[in-house]
């Protein structure tokens, strides 16, 4: 099977539209001066309803940071996260998203996985007869490829994917099951982590990862997410619960309200939030 029939991690296809070139590149993209996303006044719509969602959303992500987007249901967090990755049932209608210096909307999303953007979804969906080894081998061969490096064989695949199971404390059997098939909600939330783990990337965006984890998972999950982070790597985390945040200390916290950014702070403004609810930080500052 071709890994464009398997599209990578993301589970939904490129959008049919033609694929224009991108309109820049900025060449100085590897340095560390340059932000690895850089987001300016997005706005979005779902393309079956023309119903705006996101409104004007701005976000810069530095290399090695931790950043958590906060906000009530409904405002618009996930619809962001997945105008990122290129989802169908959204179209950017004005605004720009750089990353690595290049111009993000304007790639496909097997491409944006392969430039190293990773999405985990809240709901993660099975993939019907496709094991997960053999999916996590293609999708590493096809980033690897990408990265200039050669194809891993079967064996050393398997000791480089034992070596990740560890990490995220999951079974060996769970590479030969069928991806996500019959997986618990917790146990598809480890397999995304694992997905992770193997194929890396520039930047981790994680959809409430920790809703439905037990306290042991969502310790082992966030340990392995930390061992992934390096200092040039980023992770932007969507979530509602303070657990998760005291365990990946994140250096940016963003309230999102209406389809944007209201507010940034930083950890003690989710004391704030615990407090009082999101009204008095979802005032645009
Ligand atoms: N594909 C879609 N079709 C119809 N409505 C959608 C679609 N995607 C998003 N919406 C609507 O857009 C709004 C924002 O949804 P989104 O999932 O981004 O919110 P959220 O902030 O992630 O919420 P939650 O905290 O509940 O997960 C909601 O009113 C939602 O119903």
């Amino acid at each position: 099977m071709a890994v464009s029939s398997l599209s990578l991690p993301f589970h939904f296809r490129s959008s049919p539209k033609s694929h224009t070139r991108r309109k820049f590149v900025f060449f100085a993209a590897a340095s560390s001066d340059v932000p690895l996303l850089q987001v300016n006044d997005l706005r979005a719509k779902i393309v079956e309803s023309n119903a705006e969602i996101l409104r004007g959303v701005n976000l810069t992500i530095n290399r090695g940071e931790i950043h958590a987007i906060m906000g009530k249901n409904g405002s618009g967090k996930s619809t962001f996260a997945k105008v990122l990755v290129g989802h169908p049932d959204y179209e950017v209608t004005s605004g720009s998203v750089v990353f690595k210096g290049e111009n993000l909307l304007e790639m496909e999303p097997e491409e944006r996985a392969l430039e190293g953007l990773f999405m985990s979804f809240q709901s993660p969906v099975a993939i019907p007869g496709v094991s997960n080894d053999q999916f996590l081998v293609m999708a590493y061969n096809a980033r690897r490829k990408k990265l200039g490096l050669p194809e891993l064989g079967p064996l050393e695949c398997f000791s480089y994917l034992m070596e990740k199971l560890q990490l995220v404390n999951m079974k060996p059997d769970f590479l030969n099951r069928n991806v996500n098939e019959g997986f618990s909600g917790g146990e598809r939330k480890r397999n995304e982590i694992l997905q992770l783990a193997v194929l890396g990337a520039d930047l981790a965006i994680l959809d409430e990862i920790d809703s439905g984890l037990d306290v042991d998972a969502l310790r082992d999950v966030a340990s392995a997410v930390n061992k992934i982070l390096t200092p040039e790597n980023s992770l932007l985390m969507i979530t509602h619960y303070r657990r998760i945040l005291d365990l990946l200390k994140p250096s940016h916290v963003h309230v999102m309200d209406n389809g944007k950014i209201a507010r940034t702070g930083d950890l003690s403004m989710v004391d704030a939030i615990e407090a009082d609810g999101y009204e008095p930080v979802s005032v645009l500052t």
